[in-house]
């Protein structure tokens, strides 16, 4: 397990980084959001090593991280890694050879890798002649070569076509399933919301918010949505239940209590037909704006 403790990082007057604690588990891949200046990657940077905080420390199972252990992380920068001139499958292996593989593995596994998301036939290309989509999938190549012990990853699916992140979704899955731990941010939050286990959310430099996504969906009002086979303008005269939206035989409503919303849906049974009842779940957007609002 990653534990970051109580990072603070200032420069000049901001204290970009405030107090930072979190977690990323064995196994688990933990979404890192928040907005523009937010403090993502100056965490990041401190975990590995990059950086030094001002205050706070950063953990590898119960005792502070080493060198040796930031050796074995892959690390993905903000500002990539990877030299333009260079062909990408000798720069990926030179990679691997920098995290201890042989020159024969660390060959193989990079070629396997760029094999297995569609540039095997651009092994000798130059970086610069790479898409940026396909330049983003060898710099992902990268971070994962060498049998990494924990992943950090400053916004690696930014660019990447819906089926490239899958691919990359599943790449970084086969290592949360050996017991990896995974931290990845990104401004895609209904792809965070879809692949990751935890969500940590950052705002001015201060941690708002964490836990599963229904952990962090608890707090969110009560909603539903109802459609009736007839008008559903009398629901606005029902004590307790406050009408958000309502557009002939639909309404979406914030009851004050699951058990007003149950009376409710009995009196629309008893006034004539719901063809819908439905619970709406906040989407992470939502959610997200709630917190750094606060
Ligand atoms: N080298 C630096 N010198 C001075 N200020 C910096 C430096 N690096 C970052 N900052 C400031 O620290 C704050 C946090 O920046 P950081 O890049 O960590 O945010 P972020 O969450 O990664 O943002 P983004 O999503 O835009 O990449 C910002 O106010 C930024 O201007």
């Amino acid at each position: 397990m990653l534990g970051v403790h109580g990072l603070t990082r200032q420069y000049g007057e901001v204290r970009a980084v405030d107090g930072v604690t979190f977690e990323v588990p064995a196994g688990k891949m933990i979404g890192f959001v928040g907005g523009n200046g937010a403090g993502k990657t100056t965490t990041m940077r401190m975990i590995m090593g990059v950086l030094a905080p001002n205050a706070g420390e950063v953990t590898w199972g119960e005792r502070p991280v080493t060198r040796a252990d930031r050796t074995r992380f892959g690390y993905m920068p903000e500002e990539r890694g990877l030299y333009p001139k260079q062909g990408v499958l000798d720069q990926l292996t030179y990679l691997g050879r920098l995290h201890g593989m042989s020159q024969g593995d660390a060959n193989g596994r990079a070629k396997e890798l760029l094999e297995r998301f569609g540039l095997g036939h651009r092994l000798k290309e130059k970086v610069e002649k790479l898409s940026l989509g396909n330049q983003q999938r060898a710099q992902i190549i990268a971070a994962v070569l060498g049998e990494p012990l924990a992943l950090i990853m400053d916004e690696p699916f930014s660019g990447l076509d819906p089926a490239a992140v899958d691919q990359m979704a599943d790449l970084l899955r086969e290592h949360t399933s050996r017991g990896v731990p995974v931290l990845f941010s990104s401004h895609q939050l209904e792809l965070v919301d879809r692949l990751c286990d935890g969500i940590v959310v950052l705002h001015k430099g201060k941690v708002v918010a964490q836990g599963t996504s229904d952990e962090l969906r608890g707090n969110a009002p009560l909603r539903f949505v109802m459609t009736l086979t007839g008008d559903a303008g009398w629901v606005r005269g029902e004590p307790g239940i406050k009408v958000l939206d309502l557009d002939g035989a639909t309404v979406e409503l914030e009851p004050e209590s699951e058990e007003l919303a149950q009376r409710l849906l009995t009196e629309a049974v008893s006034r004539g037909g719901v063809r819908e009842f439905s619970r709406v779940r906040p989407s992470l957007s939502e959610i997200y704006r709630e917190v750094a609002a606060a």
